[in-house]
């Protein structure tokens, strides 16, 4: 478990006076701006060895101490969107003794969980949730159920996203008070792209401040006393001028801001007399800087989104060992060769330039190069009209975001058989971000689609034919996938060359037992095939490369030649195994006496670790591979092979 040697931690102590929200009330104004120091400090002191989200965190410090300050958490809700910036908030509520465990195995989550805490209301880990959720807690306390206000805390970023404006819609129609901080950093994890950012942009540049928004359109008795004379002054001012209102009231909120969000006396106040006045929905606009108050991740080019460990006095991050080049470069370098050759090709990304590595692309081929911002159901449906107007889309996403697209995928590519090329980043556990961003459904959602082709990359020269494959196939739409992290450090190809559709590859033939891989676990499967060879099991292995279509011939032809089948995939059940076990059982192989077992994710969310530790739990490493192989052929022990 990480730890700061006591010496090296920041002197708190307010902060140390502070055992749960309730605490702040005791405060002056004057020692909550002090407590905002010192909350700064010790988030940079935990996330320095635990890495993690930081520059978020470190932008809503004044936020954070001000709601808690005010509100009375957690009758009062507050839902942070993302929750990547709630580790300020988690040591505000309980869990400062815990929050060098952050991201670890049985440690806290790096996001909002229900179960961790009452003060984390509501879970999250994908963008964009938090209005709608708010909004429900505001309708349930309306008609008798939890009382207390609701406070969404939302990205520049995030509020992009399809939902956010779902959820405004419906919150100005409803009508009822619940508050919305937008939290405006001018930062995605990118800088944000799209004309909603520019919008944001606009509204705090073109000169009228809070006083001149809030006067425009009555908002003027939710200003504490002393900005309403600037209100007052500014409404004189602006008789006679035609003012447009914000977009925010012309869904029906109110509207205050721009405010300085690191300016906690004007937070303080502003916040007293909302939760005093508030009749309806308010939006406040808090303008803030990411990576606040920490000099590296202020300069950093993503603001300190997320950082390794690191040197708290220099910035300096702990540098992983790499021994092979990552999936997601590897992927990047060979669309970008194929691009070379292929001038319809182009490729699309919803805010994760750097984590997709389509930031590679971009530099190559800015203009076939677009970032649509948090907004994975457009991406699909964009990428879906690129195809029908006669481009080749690579649209690339992370597996546990396209979750978001799915009816995109079904109804606007797979049914008018548009050739989208997906490319699944993220395949399987994650590690450190957890259950909310593994990518374990995919293969399930996408195989069971007509027309869809589904691959997995077992290493990384395979993921370069795989973008070779998906380049060439014009016939429909593909997918691919690949895991978070290095590869297996094979040599590489100097190009990709396209696979035959729905063709697996032998690795090596033995005897009694195949095991059938889909994806990266082969590196697994060669290990415990070795440790088997010592026990005199000599299992064939293949590496089946496409779930769909499947390559029939080969898995009736290993079920007819062997005992037992297994398959494995970095998948939930519903994948690849489970359309293996349909076709030996449509074919009638079951009858004959085949033994078969499929190793898919277990029916859980597993809680973050490391993606090792992680497929541990899953038993999905070698030793259970080669259990499962004993066990299937009844050979030697039951139980757990791994004492
Ligand atoms: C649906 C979804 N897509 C993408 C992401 C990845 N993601 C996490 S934070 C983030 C940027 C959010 O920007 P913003 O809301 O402005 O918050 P900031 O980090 O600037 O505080 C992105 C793209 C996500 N969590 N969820
Ligand atoms: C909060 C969030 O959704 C992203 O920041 C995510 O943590 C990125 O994951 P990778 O580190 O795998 O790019
Ligand atoms: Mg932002």
């Amino acid at each position: 478990m990480s730890d700061t040697p006591a010496a090296d931690r920041p002197l708190t102590p307010i902060l140390d006076r502070v055992q749960l929200p309730s605490d702040l009330k005791s405060l002056s104004d004057r020692e909550l701006r002090q407590l905002a120091d010192e909350l700064r400090a010790e988030t940079i002191s935990a996330v320095s060895v635990t890495g993690g989200h930081l520059g978020a965190g470190l932008g809503v410090v004044e936020l954070t101490v001000a709601l808690h300050a005010v509100f009375d958490t957690p009758r009062d809700k507050i839902i942070w969107d993302v929750g990547h910036q709630c580790y300020p908030h988690k040591i505000l509520t309980g869990r400062r003794d815990r929050i060098r465990t952050l991201r670890m195995e049985n440690g806290l989550s790096g996001f909002t969980k229900r179960s961790e805490s009452p003060f984390d209301p509501f879970g999250a880990g994908h963008s964009s949730t938090s209005i709608s959720a708010a909004l429900g807690f505001a309708m349930a306390r309306e008609l008798g159920g939890d009382p207390g206000d609701a406070i969404a805390v939302i990205g520049d970023g995030a509020m992009s996203a399809g939902m956010a404006f779902e959820a405004m819609n419906n919150a100005g129609h409803l009508g009822k008070r619940m508050i919305v901080v937008l939290n405006d950093n001018e930062m995605s994890i990118a800088p944000p792209t799209g004309a909603f950012s520019s919008y944001l942009t606009r509204l705090y540049t073109r000169g009228p401040f809070q006083e001149l928004k809030a006067a425009a359109k009555g908002a003027v008795s939710l200003l504490p006393s002393p900005m309403q004379e600037g209100a007052k002054r500014a409404r004189d001012m602006l008789k006679g001028m035609a003012v447009g209102g914000t977009l925010f009231e012309e869904l029906g909120f109110s509207y205050i801001g721009p405010v300085d969000g690191h300016d906690l006396d004007q937070l303080l106040s502003l916040l007293r007399t909302v939760k005093t006045r508030a009749t309806g929905p308010v939006l406040i606009h808090a303008v803030t800087k990411k990576g606040k108050g920490y000099a590296p991740a202020e300069r950093a080019l993503d603001k300190g989104h997320a950082t390794a460990k690191f040197d708290v006095a220099t910035g300096t991050q702990a540098k992983a060992k790499s021994n092979a080049p990552s999936y997601t470069s590897v992927f990047a370098r060979a669309l970008v060769d194929e691009a070379g050759r292929d001038d319809k090709i182009v490729a699309v990304t919803a805010a994760m330039p750097d984590g997709t590595g389509l930031n590679l692309f971009a530099e190559r081929f800015p203009r076939r190069c677009f970032d649509v911002g948090i907004a994975e159901q457009h991406a699909v449906t964009f990428a879906a009209g690129l195809a029908a107007g006669g481009m080749k889309p690579f649209c690339a996403l992370y597996s546990t975001f396209l979750q978001r697209g799915y009816d995109q995928v079904v109804h606007d590519v797979a049914i008018q058989r548009l050739p989208v090329r997906f490319a699944i980043d993220r395949a399987g556990l994650v590690g450190a971000d957890g259950a909310t961003h593994a990518g374990a459904y995919d293969i399930a959602f996408l195989a069971n689609l007509p027309g869809m082709v589904v691959m997995a990359a077992a290493d990384e020269a395979e993921l370069v034919h795989m973008v070779a494959t998906a380049a060439a196939h014009d016939e429909g739409p593909i997918a691919f996938r690949y895991p978070r992290g290095e590869g297996t450090g094979v040599d590489m190809p100097e190009r990709g060359e396209p696979l035959e559709i729905g063709k697996a590859r032998m690795i090596a033939e033995g005897k009694r037992v195949a095991i059938l891989s889909f994806g990266t676990r082969l590196l697994e499967v060669m290990r415990a095939r070795e440790a088997l060879a010592a026990r005199g099991v000599t299992p064939t292995v293949v590496d089946a490369r496409f779930a769909k279509p499947l390559d029939r011939q080969m898995i009736l032809q290993l079920a007819a030649t062997h005992e037992a089948l297994i398959t494995i995939e970095e998948g939930s059940v519903g994948g690849f195994g489970s359309l293996v076990a349909q076709l030996l059982s449509d074919e009638g192989v079951f009858d004959h006496g085949l033994r078969f077992r499929q190793m898919v994710l277990p029916d859980t969310f597993i809680d973050h670790a490391s993606a090792e530790a992680m497929y541990r739990d899953a038993r999905m490493n070698a030793p259970d591979i080669e259990a499962k192989v004993l066990e299937v052929l009844g050979v030697a022990q039951i139980g757990d092979m791994r004492a």
